[in-house]
């Protein structure tokens, strides 16, 4: 019986197509006589930069990766900056907004809580059980800035799976993307009759928390070789479910672990050109984080080690930050906090509450403000040109996703700083035209890490992912600037060079995971680092260039049986 994967509540057959393979005998005829992989390269271009729409690129994206992975992948490398932006924020994330909508086929697994208790059988309907590493795991609660998705947020999964593959190397079929289905609660899916997932309310975190033991338990036995990504999480389940199962299963939150990595590399490079400027110690910088949720807290927890690593205490690391979520400024005096809160709460204020953003930057004068806010617009004029009266470089990186939800935009943090600002954000912005030079942005967004740091995890066997491997991943990043870049003024590396950064990452990680000895795949260890580097870089799936016809022919008929 072919295994047939549809979603739980669809009465139609589709069947989940991997990528397609050729058959064995290509058949002549099948392909126009004078085509030619070079030229189907452009064609492919010319169709692509041919739509006008951001969300018709994205369609367009999602069927050539589908019929012809191995052009998908050759394309997104050659032209990384044109496609993250499409396949990934901020296009996936109307993407997501719209997936019952333009619905066409399933490209991943569907597991809802009615199937609690027999999550085991679902598990088992994956078609290549043996090639999984990799399975980015959302439950839909909070994607990007934009909330509460429900089972519409399967493209993040995707979208960071593909990311997976064209920056790191990843086997395409080695990649699960994973939409857990607890309900949803915002009430315009609830009412949409297109609506894909459960209609109904989520369930309660008691429930939930029984199906995400089953779950991973049953993920762990059908798929042994499995690194997971738990991505876009609300808050709270977040941090529940990462600290639950990271000494259990190798486990990582992409939010948390991922986004305070990259964060810390990019505060890294640019607390060295700020601290250059102003003269004062590494260790004088005060970082205010304006959004305190999943990832306002898990950048604040690895910006400690930047300040214990420069010689700081634990104690003192803290003191170097300060909290802002939707009431002001975090103080335990303020009354009831959230757990999540309570570690980076202010202790040594207790007058009353600091609300408006200009009050807190006047009272904390940072040397960064990181935004984590989900807020557009929340870093006004006023705000950026109050960090510049601050400091001779000010740090500010509006980090929520997507673009339209930014604290503020690249054009206004140069203007309103004199072009004086160290900057980066969560999606990406243009470089700008600047008194006769050109400034750019940087992206700080955890697309630089997970590939490498997934990669490394994936090689090494590791049984756990630990907080030394995190911190590994970002210094690795940390510490890819090549002069040229530093020369441009970035404090990220151009995404171009991805692959040759994950692999540096990589091998970091890996290190780091042998020095806990949490590596199952002890080989490794002899290996010098060039050695090591050659192996992570000979392990990475490359898509290939097939210029002769007869492969073309193959191809074609590849797709064309696939659709009878
Ligand atoms: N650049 C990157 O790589 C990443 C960016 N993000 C972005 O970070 C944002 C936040 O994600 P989470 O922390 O998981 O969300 P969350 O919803 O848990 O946290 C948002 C925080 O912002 C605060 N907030 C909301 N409105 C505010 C206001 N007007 N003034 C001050 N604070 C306000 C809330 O109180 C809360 O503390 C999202 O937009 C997400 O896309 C998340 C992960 C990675
Ligand atoms: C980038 C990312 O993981 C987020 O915005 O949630
Ligand atoms: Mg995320």
């Amino acid at each position: 019986m072919p295994i047939v994967l549809t979603p739980y509540w669809s009465n139609g057959v589709q069947k989940l197509k991997m990528a397609p393979m050729p058959p064995p005998r290509p058949k002549h005829g099948l392909t126009p006589p004078t085509l030619d992989d070079e030229v189907h390269a452009a064609r492919c271009m010319q169709q692509l930069r041919s739509k006008d729409k951001d969300i018709e690129k994205y369609i367009y994206l999602s069927m050539l990766k589908e019929q012809d992975h191995h052009m998908f992948y050759r394309l997104c490398l050659q032209h990384m900056s044109e496609f993250t932006p499409i396949i990934y924020t901020p296009t996936v994330g109307q993407a997501c907004q719209e997936y019952s909508h333009n619905y066409r086929r399933p490209e991943g697994l569907f597991v809802s809580i009615k199937d609690k208790g027999k999550i085991k059988s679902v598990l088992r309907a994956w078609p290549k059980i043996d090639e999984a590493r990799i399975s980015v795991v959302t439950d839909g609660s909070r994607i990007l800035g934009l909330g509460d998705l429900g089972i519409n947020g399967m493209p993040i999964s995707i979208g960071k799976l593909s990311l997976y593959v064209a920056g790191a190397g990843i086997r395409p079929e080695s990649t699960i993307p994973i939409c857990l289905d607890f309900g949803t609660n915002t009430q315009k899916y609830l009412d949409d009759p297109l609506y894909l997932g459960l209609r109904k309310k989520r369930v309660a975190t008691t429930e939930m928390t029984e199906f995400m033991d089953e779950f991973m338990l049953e993920m762990s036995v059908a798929f042994p070789k499995l690194l997971v990504q738990f991505e876009d999480f609300s808050t709270d389940h977040a941090f529940l479910y990462l600290e639950r199962y990271r000494n259990q299963y190798p486990v990582f939150n992409d939010d948390i672990q991922g986004t305070g990595a990259v964060v810390l590399s990019g505060f890294i490079n640019a607390a060295r050109l700020s601290s250059a400027a102003s003269g004062r110690p590494l260790t004088s910088h005060r970082v205010l984080f304006f959004g305190a949720g999943s990832a306002g807290v898990g950048v604040a927890m690895q910006l400690m080690s930047f300040f214990t690593l420069e010689g700081l205490s634990e104690q003192e690391a803290r003191e170097r930050i300060w909290l802002v979520d939707s009431q002001g400024l975090v103080y335990t005096a303020r009354g009831e906090l959230a757990e999540h809160k309570r570690y980076f709460a202010r202790r040594d204020y207790t007058g009353p509450p600091i609300k408006d953003l200009l009050d807190v930057l006047e009272y904390v004068k940072p040397t960064a403000l990181m935004g984590l806010s989900t807020t557009s617009g929340a870093f006004t004029q006023a705000a950026i040109q109050t960090m510049a009266a601050l400091n001779p470089l000010p740090i500010i990186f509006p980090l929520s996703n997507p673009v339209a939800l930014s604290e503020c935009t690249f054009a206004d943090a140069v203007r309103h700083t004199d072009g004086k600002v160290l900057f980066a954000s969560g999606s990406p912005f243009h470089a700008l035209p600047w008194q006769g030079t050109t400034r750019y942005p940087g992206q700080g967004n955890n697309m630089y890490i997970f590939p490498g740091l997934g990669l490394g995890a994936i090689l090494a066997r590791c049984a756990s992912v630990t907080d030394a491997m995190v911190e590994a991943s970002s210094l690795g990043l940390a510490n890819s600037l090549t002069p040229e870049e530093v020369e441009m003024g970035l404090l990220y590396p151009q995404i171009e060079r991805i692959r040759e950064i994950s692999a540096q990452i990589a091998v970091a990680v890996i290190r780091a995971a042998q020095e806990a000895a949490v590596d199952r795949h002890t080989d490794l260890r002899a290996m010098s680092d060039k050695e090591l580097l050659a192996f992570v870089n000979g392990k990475m799936w490359n898509p290939s260039v097939r210029p002769a016809l007869s492969t073309l022919a193959e191809r074609a008929d590849g797709v064309l049986l696939s659709q009878y």
